[in-house]
């Protein structure tokens, strides 16, 4: 057992109730998921009984990533992509209801199974590049691509489960100031991030998909430190950024990696950001063309062209989000005795 959650929420046990939220519209049935920022929790929609998975941020530690997390996400709409639903404001949380997810993430799949063979692993990121392409097409670079964030869905009738990707926590639009903060996920970072150099956030997104790929088939990270317990992270990323500058990376000839696998890895994970692939060369890629439904290149240009896929204006989320952080509301609902959900 290789993988370890990367700066991940602890996953609390269900704890089934009748909580509603409350206007009413929500039952809350358990917890998915556990983080800094609150909970993301699996509800009913009472009128619908639709399952939704909500993200309950607590209004009085609101990140600062939220307004952006809100807006860049409830501008997309691809089947490779968590829907967005809507934002609403309960009185100790600001709720974001998203489409459930119910195969787990990516991370438990790879995990549960050590490692990924080639075709499987082509299926997953084959879809993660589609996802990522047309969020970058939308502007949007999500900066924290990773195994815990890359959701799964099982159709009935499909043989293996669809990549859904969710969290824009630390999504930044095109039209905001350069990128220059060390956010995301130190595992999948790329080294222009680890060294807080100004980046450009697509090719970091990139970068952490070249993560993703290589720890699926060979079950573990391709870049860690050996400073063993004590080192500070200093020493650690030092250490990190020394391998990815040689492009240290362990490929077991057990594996039997085809070459043009491992050729795509490389290009993926080039520690100069100008030199690394770029989407249009991984889209051209023949090992990422492999069994690539025909049909699928051409499929983000039509979802591109629906340019407000969600029913919340832009004013009303900002609004919403501007509205989370009066606090006398808060308490007032709080004397109450309202917070129910
Ligand atoms: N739409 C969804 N459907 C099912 N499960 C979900 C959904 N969204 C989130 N989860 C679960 O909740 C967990 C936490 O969600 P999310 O990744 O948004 O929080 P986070 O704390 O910001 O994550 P991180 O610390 O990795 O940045 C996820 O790892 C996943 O297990």
């Amino acid at each position: 057992m290789h993988l370890h959650r990367q700066d991940s929420p602890t996953q609390a046990a269900a704890k089934p109730t009748a909580k509603m939220d409350e206007q009413g519209k929500f039952e809350f049935i358990k917890e998915l998921g556990r983080g800094s920022f609150g909970s993301v929790v699996l509800a009913r929609n009472t009128k619908t009984g639709e399952q939704v998975a909500i993200k309950k941020m607590e209004r009085a530690h609101l990140q600062r990533y939220v307004e952006s997390e809100i807006l860049n996400h409830s501008q997309l709409r691809h089947p490779h992509v968590v829907q967005f639903r809507e934002v609403f404001l309960s009185p100790h949380h600001i709720n974001i209801v998203m489409d459930y997810a119910s195969g787990g993430s990516l991370f438990g799949y790879v995990q549960s199974r050590n490692r990924l063979r080639e075709p499987l692993a082509r299926w997953f990121f084959q879809q993660l590049i589609l996802a990522v392409d047309y969020c970058h097409r939308k502007g949007v670079a999500n900066r924290d691509i990773k195994l815990e964030n890359t959701l799964l869905q099982v159709i009935p009738g499909l043989p293996r489960p669809l990549v859904k990707i969710c969290d824009f926590g630390y999504s930044k639009h095109d039209n905001r100031s350069v990128a220059r903060s060390k956010v995301g996920t130190l595992t999948y970072m790329a080294p222009e991030v680890l060294q807080s150099r100004v980046y450009d956030g697509k090719t970091a997104d990139i970068w952490s998909c070249g993560v993703v790929l290589y720890t699926m088939l060979v079950g573990r990270y391709p870049f860690q430190s050996n400073a063993g317990e004590g080192a500070g992270l200093g020493q650690e990323v030092m250490e990190m950024l020394k391998k990815m500058k040689a492009q240290e990376y362990h490929l077991p000839d057990s594996l039997n990696l085809t070459p043009e696998c491992k050729a795509l890895l490389k290009a993926l994970l080039h520690p100069e950001s100008e030199k690394r692939v770029k989407m249009a060369g991984i889209m051209a890629d023949a090992w990422f063309r492999t069994d690539l439904p025909p049909d699928a290149l051409n499929m983000n240009d039509k979802y591109l062209a629906n340019t407000r896929p969600c029913p919340q204006s832009e004013a009303e989320i900002k609004n919403i989000v501007a509205m989370a952080t009066n606090y006398n509301t808060n308490d007032m609902y709080a004397a109450q005795g309202m917070d129910q959900f």
